[in-house]
């Protein structure tokens, strides 16, 4: 895409590269105009630029987006968009800006007929993200930064991946992707138990030129290691809560992959020992830190189309049952609930405002292991007031399936009372919205009425590398890149002085975990 590669160009373009991974932020008063065919808007940290699909004469070489030290201007045939301005504020702490591009178009529907309206838009986000926080920072003063003994000033991270498998090379990758241009972080080391997996992860990456710093023979020796500031614990779930509780009391910052733990009771026993602890948890959710999510988290907090009401959200895929498979046996953390449920669980949970659900009904079938294979869940919210109307207090249902047997949807339906967001699938790693704005006419029917629907696409960032193919790492999970947006958003959170992560705070992951708790109980009839 034109305005992307023109970004990248930008990038690659030595000192202006530099200047444009240290724009802060776009301080602009919200305004909108014409240029030509192209409607604009700008409002804090966001240019849209829509251009009409009849006229079409437009290329995409027309439009032209360039960024110096403080000031972005954006082109049009040559013409810079009159009255599109701002200010953009350099970083006085590195890599934390980004940019988006969002693809959105949209049709009209009316009372069945489609409309063939159709548009164009590209959205530029500049830090959104950290926008809102920068004043907090301001006010706080930079000795919330300080407060972390071990934060480097200069903003290179040193990170330790703990377990040398498959989600450990993604985020591996991600953190290649990460700090590719600035450096902004660093894989310190890899460690495994008994350092073999280690050694083979950190010369396998070698061998494709990329060095990921040393490899360690266990978890406890990389630990111990001073130079080491935060760490990804990529280990099967059923050793995260002992690996993760080591890096706590070693004073380390911990990130540790989706489920936290396998239990309430565990759950809650780590993030009070990272609470006491005074450093850094987070569940490794990556979903909610992908482009996507942050607009819906956005839409719902806008209010814009009443109160949610309903969430219909899946994850299974074909897995023929094999006991020794990670995803089957229990020793490995096996079960449907723990490995896919996890993600339509906490759909349902954001969308209902990080509360615990008023009621939680569970059914499915066990494996011949004995642990969930397919199953489904009904969760309950009530409501403060039995209506719900503020922004995450509605009452309403969630319908949840998950499972090993065969290939589900995998979106995530979150259904308000004049529209809906449809997260496409891949869900749990998502990149495709679709929107649905039904506020013109809310009491019809399904299969009637008007209503306006967009199509918003965030595509993943362009790799660092020309290509993925071997000797290249390839990543072992669809849509991989995405760990970027973890790692990138860990180092913001760290960056800020946070103890959590404002995307996913610790809260919510009890809430989750409850939850999920709640289910497996009910999913294998295990006494309450
Ligand atoms: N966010 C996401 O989308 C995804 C998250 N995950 C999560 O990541 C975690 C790991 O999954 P994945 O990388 O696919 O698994 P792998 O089997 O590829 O790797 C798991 C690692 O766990 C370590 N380990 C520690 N103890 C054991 C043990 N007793 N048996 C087996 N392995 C052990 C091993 O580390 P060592 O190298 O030290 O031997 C191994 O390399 C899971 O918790 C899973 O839920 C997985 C896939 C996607
Ligand atoms: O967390 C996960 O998400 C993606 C799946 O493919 C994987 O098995 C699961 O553990």
């Amino acid at each position: 895409m034109t305005w992307l590669k023109k970004l990248t160009e930008l990038e690659d373009d030595g000192l202006t590269g530099v200047r444009v991974q240290a724009l802060r932020r776009f301080a602009a008063e919200p305004a909108s105009g014409k240029e030509g065919p192209v409607h604009w808007q700008q409002s804090m940290g966001r240019i849209t630029l829509t251009c009409p699909l009849v006229q079409g004469n437009l290329k995409e070489e027309d439009l032209v987006v360039q960024a110096s030290t403080c000031q972005l201007q954006v082109l049009v045939q040559n013409k810079p968009v009159e009255g599109l301005n701002g200010t953009l504020c350099g970083s006085l702490l590195p890599k934390l800006c980004y940019f988006r591009l969002q693809r959105v178009a949209s049709r009209r529907m009316t009372r069945g007929v489609d409309e063939a309206f159709q548009r164009a838009t590209l959205v530029l986000e500049l830090a959104k993200g950290a926008h809102k926080s920068w004043p907090q920072l301001r006010r706080g003063g930079f000795g919330s930064v300080e407060r972390f003994r071990s934060f480097p000033m200069s903003g290179l991270l040193r990170w330790g991946i703990c377990g040398a498998g498959k989600i450990s090379r993604d985020f591996a990758l991600g953190l290649l992707q990460n700090g590719g241009l600035e450096k902004g972080s660093r894989v310190h080391g890899v460690a495994s138990r008994g350092g073999h997996g280690a050694r083979e992860f950190v010369a396998k990456f070698a061998n494709c030129g990329h060095q990921i710093g040393r490899s360690f023979n266990s978890y406890e020796e990389m630990f111990a290691d001073p130079e080491l500031d935060v760490v990804y614990v990529g280990t099967v779930h059923p050793t995260h809560y002992q690996v993760a509780l080591a890096g706590i009391r070693a004073g380390k910052h911990v990130l540790v992959e989706k489920p936290l733990c396998t239990t309430l009771a565990e759950t809650r026993d780590l993030v009070a020992e990272a609470r006491k602890a005074g450093v850094f948890l987070m569940e490794g959710l990556w979903t909610r830190c992908f482009p996507a999510t942050l607009r819906v988290k956005e839409l719902l907090e806008s209010n814009r189309f009443g109160p949610v009401r309903a969430v219909s959200a899946d994850f299974g895929f074909y897995l023929p049952f094999d006991a020794s498979h990670r995803l089957h046996a229990k020793e490995t953390g096996g079960g449907a609930m723990l490995n896919l449920g996890f993600y339509p669980v906490q759909w349902a949970v954001f969308a209902f405002g990080g509360r615990i659900p008023d009621r939680i009904v569970a059914a499915g079938r066990l494996s011949p292991a004995g642990v969930d294979l397919q199953g489904g869940a009904t969760l309950v919210w009530n409501g403060k007031d039995g209506s719900g109307s503020e922004p995450g207090t509605s009452a309403g249902v969630a319908s949840l399936t998950f499972g090993f047997c065969c290939n589900t949807g995998e979106t995530a339906e979150i259904i308000c009372e004049r529209g809906s967001l449809r997260v496409e699938t891949p869900a749990h790693a998502p990149i495709k919205l679709r929107i649905v704005d039904r506020s013109a006419d809310p009491l019809a029917r399904p299969g009637a009425g008007s209503y306006e629907e967009e199509v918003v696409e965030f595509p993943l960032e362009e790799l660092p590398y020309h290509s993925w193919a071997e000797p290249q790492p390839g990543f072992s999970y669809p849509h991989g890149e995405g760990m970027m947006y973890e790692a990138r958003h860990v180092e913001e959170c760290l960056a800020r002085g946070l103890l959590e992560s404002p995307l996913y705070p610790l809260d919510e992951t009890l809430v989750v975990a409850q939850i999920m708790d709640e289910c497996v109980r009910q999913l294998t009839q295990r006494p309450a």
